[in-house]
């Protein structure tokens, strides 16, 4: 196992008087996909924010490998309409270098012939990977995706994660993606980390299928379907419901 690119043990995090993390920890490896699933308000974000450092953890320790570079890829992003901007200077704005490294970024985010485009008329797929090539430019060791696939459709979304483990693949980066749509995710993933303030469950996307905690979080069935796509073992029973059953090692704990 090579030296891990974040650690973030036993850290609680309360913003405005409320807590919003409660003794989480994480491990962030080179070369592997790890996913943040959630409902809305888990605290998916935060913990995004809190290993990218943009905010302080009240208690617990949060270290980072000396000298790591980290792309991030936010939630959302706010273009100015009234100003004519192309793709290659919204790229330049965020890293000016040379134009070569631009096109390389948006090759290898399989938009190179976007680069004279104006931002405010892409689509929403299209800006995705735009915003992806942003995240390249800075070749990082730690690639951060806060929803990446919001405003895509399945197809889109597909591409998406295919173009992630690609991304992967080439740089040998850590990626760390926040979902509350885990179904197309966690064919994407290495881990899955399940997020309801505290951590309810983590492991491989089909050993999180099965918990007991990640159907009380999703519902009855969630995940099901689509793991089918690549899960080949059966060692469990579905009832009527698809609900996988095996042993349960206790609720999770909302509080
Ligand atoms: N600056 C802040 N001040 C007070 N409360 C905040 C602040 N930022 C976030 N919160 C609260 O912290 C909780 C977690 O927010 P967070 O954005 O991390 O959740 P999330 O899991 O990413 O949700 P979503 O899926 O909706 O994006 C929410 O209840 C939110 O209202």
């Amino acid at each position: 196992m090579s030296e891990p690119l974040v650690s973030v043990k036993s850290v609680s995090v309360s913003l405005g008087g409320n807590p919003v993390l409660s003794d989480v920890s994480l491990t962030l490896t080179a070369g592997r996909i790890t996913t943040l699933i959630g409902p809305n308000g888990a605290g998916k974000s935060t913990l995004a924010r809190l290993v990218l450092g943009l905010i302080p953890a009240d208690t617990g320790t949060i270290s980072r490998r000396k000298g790591l570079r980290v792309g991030y890829m936010p939630q959302q992003i706010k273009i100015d309409d009234s100003l004519p901007l192309t793709v290659d200077r919204f790229l330049w704005l965020a890293a000016s270098g040379p134009t070569a490294a631009r096109r390389e970024a948006l090759q290898r985010a399989g938009v190179a012939h976007l680069r004279r485009r104006a931002v405010q008329r892409l689509s929403g797929g299209e800006m995705q990977r735009v915003l992806l090539a942003r995240a390249l430019l800075r070749k990082p060791d730690l690639l951060v995706l806060d929803e990446p696939a919001q405003g895509v459709d399945v197809a889109g979304q597909n591409a998406l994660y295919g173009l992630l483990r690609e991304v992967r693949d080439e740089l040998g980066c850590a990626i760390l993606l926040v979902s509350h749509d885990l179904h197309l995710v966690m064919a994407a993933t290495d881990e899955v980390i399940c997020l309801q303030r505290h951590v309810c469950c983590s492991g491989t996307p089909e050993s999180v299928s099965r918990d007991p905690a990640y159907h009380e979080l999703f519902g009855p069935g969630a995940g099901t379907p689509n793991l089918a796509l690549y899960t080949h073992d059966h060692d469990h029973d579905h009832d009527l419901h698809g609900n996988a059953h095996h042993h349960h090692e206790g609720p999770c704990n909302h509080d």
